[in-house]
């Protein structure tokens, strides 16, 4: 056997092996190396930590895994009782690390109302003098045929999903850049990566989402300021319930099914939180069949294009919720 052979089929049994470990994983390859032999978790103690959309979901349980290392927590959403509860919650899961109740702050604070992202700032620099990590995690899905969305769902949802934290992360950088550095992280989603069927604006906020915060990264290389883009597959929270259709003020109010083929919030926020500890610039938390198709969108696009035209926008969908939500009529 000549060199180039030898090459081609280690080549060959390499991606095989990865394509194995992949239907077996449920984060990207360095996410799952840090998950298990991160040591940046414990560095986590003590500092604090703001994230927004905390009442439910994947934010309420992201407060609960940085309580378990001792981070203080910031936690806002619009329900102060549903905060008051994760506060519950996070006292709890952080006794064991000394967690009192004055290291949970929590801020009843809409995020469409720019207005107040600033007191709410102030608030907390009263409380902690610091900000450690900011996680922009407010945010809203859809179910929607592209073609009937009309343009006021379009705005709203760039209001919230995208505006409103490129708004919030302004206010922050400056506090970073005075204390000498920061994170900031954005709950982003596999729909930020690829064209997901029948969620054209929340696939376009997602989108955007990553070129403001790609070019953000690229601005602070040679700070102190690291951003994280997080991209969650499908999770079990509240997400179908409060979603947006394509008529304005319409809520699609869906729910999920215990069945369903979706990520526990628990591990996804664990994993959230090492790829924050760490640093990584985008993790991917998702699992069979999405994770490899991921990969194989980002390396072999064509291909994956043929493949997602064979099976069609419906079988795509169906692997998103578990069953068919809109009709591809
Ligand atoms: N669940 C999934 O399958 C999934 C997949 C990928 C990405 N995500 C993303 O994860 C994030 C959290 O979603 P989730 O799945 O936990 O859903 P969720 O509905 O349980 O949580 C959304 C949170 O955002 C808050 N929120 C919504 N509008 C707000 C506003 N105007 N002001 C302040 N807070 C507001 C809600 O109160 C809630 O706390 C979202 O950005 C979502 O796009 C979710």
């Amino acid at each position: 056997m000549d060199l180039t052979w030898f090459i081609i089929y280690t080549l060959l049994v390499l991606v095989v092996v990865a394509f194995v470990y992949l239907c077996f994983s449920d984060g990207d390859f360095l996410l799952m190396y840090y998950s298990k032999n991160g040591k940046e978790l414990e560095k986590m103690k003590g500092q604090v930590v703001w994230i927004t959309g905390a009442s439910t979901g994947i934010g309420a349980a992201l407060a609960v895994e940085f309580a378990k290392v001792g981070s203080k927590i910031v936690i806002s959403a619009r329900s102060k009782e549903k905060l008051d509860q994760v506060k519950k919650k996070c006292l709890e899961a952080g006794k064991p690390q000394g967690l009192k109740e004055a290291d949970i702050l929590v801020l009843e604070m809409d995020m469409c109302k720019f207005s107040t992202h600033k007191p709410c700032l102030e608030a907390i620099l009263k409380r902690f003098s610091r900000l450690d990590v900011l996680v922009n995690n407010a945010g809203k899905s859809q179910r929607a045929r592209w073609e009937h969305i009309e343009m006021p769902v379009d705005r709203d949802m760039f209001e919230l999903n995208v505006f409103s934290l490129v708004n919030l992360t302004r206010l922050v950088i400056p506090q970073f850049e005075k204390q000498g550095g920061g994170t900031l992280a954005v709950t982003s989603s596999m729909a930020g990566i690829s064209g997901i069927p029948f969620s054209g604006t929340y696939c376009g906020t997602k989108h955007a989402v990553h070129g403001y915060f790609n070019s953000l990264r690229t601005e602070k290389l040679t700070s102190n300021i690291d951003v994280v883009v997080l991209c969650p597959g499908p999770v079990f929270s509240n997400l179908l319930e409060g979603a947006a259709t394509e008529k304005e003020g319409e809520n699609f109010g869906g729910s999920m099914g215990a069945n369903d083929k979706r990520m526990t919030a628990e591990r996804c926020a664990f994993l959230m939180m090492v790829a924050i500890a760490h640093k990584l610039e985008e993790a991917w938390i998702t699992f069979f069949p999405i994770l490899p198709m991921m990969y194989a969108y980002q390396y072999l696009p064509w291909l994956t294009r043929k493949f997602i035209r064979l099976v069609g926008p419906s079988l795509f969908q169906k692997l998103r919720d578990s069953k068919e939500t809109v009709k591809n009529k």
